[in-house]
């Protein structure tokens, strides 16, 4: 590398006569730099004033074949040694400001005069120097300024209340100079520097007094003035030959309250403290824009998570809020992300689009809320009676939720969890945990039971099995759909931004130490996969429908891995199993999905009524047969809904997705066609004036096999529909 040069730069250095400034000077002297060597040749506490050290640091220059000049002037005259610069040498390129005063006092002890003198030399000082030089910068659009701060502002030290403020303050003034300069090629950067110097001869120890040599810590300051140098409001941390970089990082927060409408209580805060203090997620804020934008999202959070009852939530007895899960849409769509959920498929959309009319979240998202209850709580590690359980022996054994009531796609639940027993299986120990979740009214809208295997936990003399809700076996008979879908490599990296870190998932080691030879997949990402594709196999990709799910996690799913899911249906109720394909290993057995009785009332009932409430009408085809018979068979579910206000409803819509041949029907239908009725025909229909069949299929088309009715079918349909 080419070495780095001064040449006809004017660089002033405050101090200079001893120390660090003294280094500073040779060293820029020595690289072509034309220097002003200011030193009012004062003691270590501000006292007294000779022109000698000035003097003898611009001599030794000389005799090196550099070119210096001396000044006396204090810097609280900054005008005046800028004015020594431009009068000797026509310019200002850099300034460093070095000089500097203790008066260490303990804090109680603290004279007005202590005081005064060193925020004067020290703050006041760099002030005038630097408002002095700021215009020739900004006219020759090019400067490069030092501001010296010290560990003892960072961390405070025992009898320096007076330097410790002063060199903070020297970072929130390099702060502003660095922005306002910024857009005239002016930077302004901090060191901190730990050297010896008149300022700490007598304070350190002799042997650390000797490494700390202002030789090595000048290069450190030469870059950062170096025109290269692109660093512009940083700090630096120098000393013995090694640097490093300071930044003031905040921790991620937390909200105080849930809605705006809301205030604050110190209970509130206290409940969140740990939130608020919780430095894992901490990061460097770039400008005071960014700060106050983190405010901005604060409040849109607010907003998003509606009014009142929370408030008490966060009150009540609770003595922190962890089991309090608040969700948005950003939440859901990640969570979807993280089980497969693609815009491959364009039913899918609306698992990952805030602004899509049918926006909504997977019913599995609701597992979260029970997660985050087992991750922040200390139930699993004391859950098996004389051992401490700690998460590398973990595995999630099975899984069963049940949404009680429809969940918006944001919101808060407060949950309450309880240990149902502790199963003794020899090679490990099952706890079985319920996290029933509420809303802020206290209704219950969701359960949740997961059975945890802790791997080597067995043999603690408990009982082999508790009561607890157990899966189905699948039926002896060829699945009648099946579904596969091929994981990514990154799933687990994705899946685990939804809450559960566990390193078993991403950290080679760790898996390791679990007895893995790479890490797995979280259980609940498989079982996330596997209710989708069977909500899409089965219910048209309408969460509303589903009502509950029961998984055994039988076998450990690696990343990237394709998993298929068989289904037989029976009822209301659809049985499963997930395999690895590419191993032919089952990895969730036992398991089943309950589709909804949807909330639905006969037809002729509902139109007389007014249409008060949100109704569904669903049923399910499980054949449908071209006109002559020849076509293959095809799914299909029918819906309908109608809004609140009555007024109607889209349409009815046959999702033909899986259809194949369609003999006899209009040209026009192919696969994945939806067909539409108008809403006066459905109506008509509704009446009975209009057989749905007929008015369906246009005569082209007939109903034929099953049809499953969530509940029981208007009579009118029953009848027109030839079941
Ligand atoms: C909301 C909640 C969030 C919780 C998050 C938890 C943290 C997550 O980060 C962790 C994960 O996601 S881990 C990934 C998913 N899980 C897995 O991969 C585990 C797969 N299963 C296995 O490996 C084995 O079944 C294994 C190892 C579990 C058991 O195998 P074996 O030791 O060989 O047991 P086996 O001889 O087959 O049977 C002994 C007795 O144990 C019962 N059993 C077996 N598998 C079980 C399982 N998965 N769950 C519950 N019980 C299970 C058997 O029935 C048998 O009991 P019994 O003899 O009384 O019938």
């Amino acid at each position: 590398m080419s070495e780095l040069r001064f040449d006809d730069r004017v660089v002033v250095v405050t101090g200079a006569g001893a120390g660090l400034g003294r280094a500073y000077a040779h060293l820029f002297a020595s690289r072509g730099a034309k220097v002003v060597v200011n030193d009012l040749g004062g003691g270590r506490h501000g006292d007294g004033s000779s022109s000698k050290a000035a003097d003898t640091v611009v001599e030794e220059i000389k005799a090196k074949g550099g070119v210096a000049v001396a000044d006396y002037n204090s810097v609280v005259e900054g005008e005046k040694i800028i004015k020594t610069a431009l009068d000797n040498f026509g310019r200002v390129d850099v300034l460093i400001n070095n000089a500097g005063i203790l008066r260490d006092k303990s804090f109680a002890r603290i004279s007005d005069q202590d005081w005064d003198l060193v925020h004067l030399v020290h703050l006041k000082g760099s002030f005038k120097t630097t408002q002095a030089a700021f215009p020739v910068f900004k006219k020759q659009n090019y400067g490069r300024i030092i501001m010296t701060a010290s560990n003892s502002g960072i961390y405070g030290n025992f009898g320096q209340a007076n330097y410790s403020a002063a060199k903070m303050g020297l970072i929130g003034l390099a702060n502003t100079i660095a922005i306002e300069g910024g857009r005239n090629n002016i930077h302004c950067n901090v060191i901190i520097p730990t050297a010896a110097s008149r300022l700490t001869e007598d304070i350190l120890p002799p042997d650390v007094f000797a490494e700390l040599k202002p030789e090595l810590i000048a290069p450190v300051v030469a870059y950062l003035c170096h025109e290269s140098c692109e660093d512009n409001g940083v700090y630096i941390d120098s000393a013995a030959g090694w640097a490093g970089k300071y930044e003031i990082v905040r921790s991620k927060g937390t909200t105080l309250r849930n809605s705006k409408k809301e205030g604050v209580s110190i209970e509130n805060v206290k409940n969140a403290w740990g939130r608020v203090t919780d430095m894992s997620g901490s990061h460097k804020l770039s400008s005071i824009e960014e700060a106050t934008g983190t405010l901005l999202t604060a409040l849109e959070e607010m907003e998003g998570t509606g009014s009142g009852g929370d408030q008490e939530e966060r009150g009540q007895s609770q003595e922190d809020d962890s089991d309090v899960y608040r969700y948005n849409s950003k939440d859901v769509i990640l969570y979807a992300l993280g089980v497969g959920t693609s815009l491959k498929n364009p039913d899918e959309l609306k698992y990952l689009y805030e602004n899509h009319e049918d926006f909504s979240a997977l019913p599995t998202f609701f597992v979260l809320p029970a997660m985050q209850c087992l991750f922040t709580s200390d139930i699993l590690e004391n859950a098996v009676p004389g051992r401490t359980i700690n998460l590398g022996q973990v595995l999630h054994g099975e899984q069963y939720i049940e949404v009680v009531d429809d969940l918006p796609t944001e919101g808060a639940l407060v949950s309450k969890t309880s240990v149902v027993g502790v199963m003794d299986k020899g090679s490990g120990a099952a706890v079985v945990v319920n996290v029933d979740s509420y809303t802020k009214d206290g209704k219950l809208v969701l359960r949740n039971q997961s059975v945890i295997f802790c791997v080597g936990a067995g043999g603690f003399g408990g009982s082999r099995t508790v009561d607890y809700i157990q899966g189905i076996k699948k039926p002896n008979r060829t699945p009648e759909k099946t579904v596969s879908q091929q994981t990514g490599v990154d799933q687990a990296a994705l899946y685990r931004l939804s809450g559960d870190l566990n390193p078993l998932h991403i950290d080679p080691s760790m898996a390791l130490v679990s007895g893995f030879n790479t890490p797995i997949l979280h259980g609940l990402a498989t079982f996330g996969y596997s209710v989708r594709m069977v909500l899409g196999a089965y219910a048209n990709n309408d969460s509303k429908l589903f009502k509950a799910c029961k998984a055994r996690f039988v076998k450990p799913v690696i990343p990237g891995q394709t998993l298929k899911v068989d289904m037989w249906r029976e009822n209301n109720k659809i049985l499963f199993e997930t395999s690895v394909v590419e191993t032919n290993t089952v990895v969730i057995g036992g398991a089943y999905i309950d589709l909804k009785s949807i909330n639905m009332q006969p037809t002729a009932n509902l139109l007389s009524s007014g249409l008060q409430s949100d109704a569904i009408f669903e049923f399910i085809i499980d054949q449908v047969k071209a006109d002559p018979g020849k076509a293959k068979a095809v799914g299909g579910v029918f819906l309908y809904n109608i809004t609140k206000d009555g007024k109607q409803a889209k349409q009815w819509t046959m999702d033909l997705k899986s259809a194949k041949v369609y003999e006899g029907a209009p040209k026009d239908i192919k696969p994945n066609t939806t067909l539409t009725i108008a809403d006066e025909d459905f109506l008509l229909m509704a009446q009975g004036k209009l057989n749905p069949q007929v008015a369906f299929m246009k005569g082209k088309l007939k109903i034929t096999g099953n049809i499953m009715l969530a509940q029981k079918l208007a009579p009118i349909l029953k009848a027109n529909a030839k079941l």
